[in-house]
C-alpha cells in the first residue's frame, strides 16, 4: 500500500487548485487531477502541479474506440504524469491500445505511468447496475470481470472499492493496483458515493491507494483532515 491518500483536486480553477496547495506546502502529496480541472486548464495546470514536487494521477477516464483511445494517450504520456486511467468497460482492445499509447508517448520509457481502469464507479450500487447496464451478474462479479479483463489486457490495476480490494488482488496477483475511492471518515458525508469505506477499513480491506477528495478539499482544516485520514490509512 501506499502510504499517502491521494488528494482528489476537483476544483475548475487553476486559482483554488495553487491556493489550496500554497495550504501543503511542506508536504510532498499523490494528487488526483480530474476531468473537472483539466478540461478547464489544461496542460498547463498538470506542469504546474508536477513543478511543485508532487506526484500526479491523471484522472481522464477515457473511453472510446481504440484508435481514439491510443493517440489520446500518446499525447498525455508527454506530460510528466504518475498515473493515468480508462474505463474497463471500453474493452480488451482498447486497453491495450492505451497500454500502447502510453508506451510510446512516455519519454523517459524506464519510468511508465501506471495504466489503470475503471471497473464499476464507486457511485453505482448493485440495483443501479443491473437496471441501467443490464448486468444481471451481482456487482462483486462485474468488479472481478472488469478487473481480470484488465489484467489480461496489461494494464497495472483498477479503480475499485474497498470492498472489492481483496478478491480482486486473489484473481490477479498481489501487486495489481487497487486503488479505491469512496473514501469516507466516519461521520463524513456520504454525497454520491454508495460504495464507501474509512480510510482504515481500506487498509484492512487491501486497497493499495485510497482517492479522497470532498472530506479533505471541503474541511475547514485540510491539512488536519489529511493527516489524521493518513494516520488512520496507516494503520495507526
Ligand atoms: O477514477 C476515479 O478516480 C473515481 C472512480 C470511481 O469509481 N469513483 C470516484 O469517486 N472516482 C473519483 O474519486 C474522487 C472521489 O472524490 P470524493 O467523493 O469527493 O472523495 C472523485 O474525483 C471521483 O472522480
Amino acid at each position: 500500500m501506499n502510504t499517502k491518500p491521494m488528494i482528489a483536486l476537483d476544483f475548475s480553477t487553476a486559482e483554488e487548485t495553487k491556493t489550496f496547495l500554497t495550504l501543503f506546502k511542506d508536504e510532498e502529496l499523490y494528487v488526483k487531477l480530474g476531468m473537472e480541472l483539466y478540461y478547464q486548464n489544461g496542460p498547463e495546470i498538470v506542469k504546474w502541479v508536477k513543478n511543485l514536487g508532487h506526484e500526479i494521477f491523471l484522472d481522464l477516464k477515457l473511453h472510446d474506440i481504440p484508435n481514439t483511445v491510443y493517440r489520446a494517450m500518446k499525447g498525455l504520456a508527454a506530460l510528466d504524469i504518475d498515473m493515468i486511467n480508462v474505463h474497463a468497460s471500453g474493452g480488451s482492445q482498447m486497453m491495450k491500445a492505451a497500454k500502447e499509447g502510453i508506451m510510446e508517448g512516455t519519454p523517459n520509457k524506464s519510468n511508465l505511468p501506471k495504466l489503470i481502469a475503471v471497473t464499476q464507479l464507486t457511485s453505482t450500487t448493485e440495483e443501479a447496475m443491473r437496471n441501467e447496464q443490464l448486468i444481471q451478474a451481482s456487482l462483486m462479479d462485474s468488479v472481478l470481470h472488469y478487473a481480470k479483463n484488465t489484467c489480461e489486457a496489461g494494464l497495472d490495476g483498477v479503480v475499485c472499492s474497498a470492498w472489492e480490494a481483496a478478491k480482486i488482488k486473489e484473481i490477479t496477483s498481489s501487486d495489481f493496483l487497487c486503488v479505491t475511492p469512496g473514501i469516507r471518515p466516519a461521520g463524513a458525508s456520504i454525497g454520491d458515493q454508495q460504495r464507501v469505506a474509512t480510510p482504515q477499513k481500506a487498509h484492512e480491506m487491501g486497497s493499495s491507494y485510497i482517492v479522497v477528495g470532498r472530506p479533505i478539499t471541503q474541511a475547514s482544516n485540510p491539512v488536519e483532515v489529511y493527516q489524521s485520514i493518513k494516520r488512520q490509512w496507516n494503520g495507526e
